[in-house]
């Protein structure tokens, strides 16, 4: 996979958050009230948490909604800043909360997943931005488009903001059975691959819009080697005025985080690198096999697809296509692959089917000729 040129990092380290790894922000989906905050805080520095989070405006899917307290919270996060030594982030759309945010000392920011969508507000904040030094975190875009995440990083980077890292808040979608937005990991780790020393940082609450999964999530990032989690957690997670059902107390964050298993990029073991190389060799052996296999199929698809055009045959056959759909993931059952896995890969095989047998249909294939019409 290529990298992405001139991107010059600064680590999580050098943003002056601490150093304490993975990084963990927590704290309320939106600031309500001084008196939730300020009990909130000091429950989460209680559990040993120093930076964070609090929505102060909210942007929400459908109108009449709670949108957030506006500017008045600031004031609010200033008085806990300075009385338990905490650092604070919040969500900024616009460069006015950007000037208001730095007027009030907020120590990191971040744009939300509408925000990055969208490139004319992307630029705007980032020309606000220019000669401030505050770090500044840029969530996905809300669909799965990694160009569009990594140009809204891109711009924020330009405006000379060397402290930045992305969340994951997973995307949007349309009946998902199990997730407020899904994970698609491979985004985050190929953004990962692309800007190798970018923090990206998951954001187990909005991924999974429920508080019994979070655990698992936020587990997932740390074997996936994340940086770190922004975590939403309230004093009264019920009576919470925005996202209730996914924030859990500063008490049930600290058990949770407490029970990770912070896992190392590699380790200095000879026996364990020298057993890691021998499995690799033998994956390196059995993709080659797999290619193999996957090309003795598509030249089989090839030869249909001759034999279609010169009987003047459709190339899409529904009654076959939903044999092979159905058998498939059965016979993966059999051999311990995941029936989800197996149907993925059939619809990716069935779709350069068609693709090659298309290819056919449009060009005078050599050898068609030589075939012989069946009777
Ligand atoms: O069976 C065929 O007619 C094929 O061309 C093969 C194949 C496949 O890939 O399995 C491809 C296209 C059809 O829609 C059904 C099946």
């Amino acid at each position: 996979m290529e990298k992405e040129k001139g991107f010059d990092i600064a680590s999580i380290s050098e943003w002056g958050v601490g150093s304490k790894a993975p990084l963990v922000i927590a704290g309320p989906c939106s600031v309500e009230t001084p008196e939730q905050l300020d009990r909130t805080v000091s429950a989460l520095v209680e559990k040993g948490f120093s930076v964070v989070r609090g929505g102060v405006w909210k942007p929400r899917t459908r109108p009449n909604s709670f949108e957030g307290v506006g500017h008045i919270a600031l004031p609010w996060i200033k008085d806990v800043k300075e009385k338990y030594g905490v650092k604070f982030a919040i969500e900024v759309a616009s460069p006015y909360h950007v000037e208001k945010a730095l007027e009030f000392g907020i120590d990191v920011l971040w744009l939300g997943a509408r925000t990055t969508v969208n490139p004319f507000a992307v630029q705007d904040i980032a020309d606000s931005l220019k000669g401030v030094d505050v770090p500044v975190l840029v969530k996905n875009p809300v669909n799965p488009d990694l160009a569009l995440w990594i140009g809204a990083l891109e711009r924020i980077h330009q405006a000379g903001i060397r402290k930045i890292g992305a969340i994951h808040r997973g995307f949007s979608n349309f009946n998902d059975q199990v997730y407020r937005n899904s994970p698609t990991w491979q985004i985050p780790l190929e953004l990962k691959t692309k800007i190798p020393n970018l923090p990206i940082i998951n954001d187990p609450s909005h991924i999974c819009g429920r508080r019994d999964l979070l655990s698992s999530v936020a587990q997932m990032a740390m074997d996936l080697n994340f940086e770190g989690l922004i975590v939403e957690s309230h004093i009264d997670p019920d009576k919470a005025w925005s996202d209730a059902s996914q924030q859990i107390t500063p008490e049930v964050l600290g058990g949770m985080i407490a029970g990770l298993h912070i896992r190392e990029v590699s380790v200095e073991n000879p026996v364990f690198q020298s057993q890691l190389d021998t499995i690799r060799e033998h994956i390196d052996q059995v993709d080659r096999e797999l290619l193999e296999v996957l090309s003795r199929r598509i030249r089989l698809v090839e030869k249909a697809g001759e034999y279609k055009k010169l009987n003047n045959v459709a190339i899409f056959q529904m009654e076959r296509w939903k044999t092979v759909f159905e058998s498939r993931p059965e016979w993966g059952r059999s051999l311990q692959l995941e029936e989800g896995f197996v149907k993925e890969m059939f619809q990716l095989i069935h779709t350069e089917s068609i693709k090659k047998q298309e290819e056919i249909m449009e060009s005078k294939i050599e050898g068609a000729e030589k075939l012989e019409k069946p009777q």
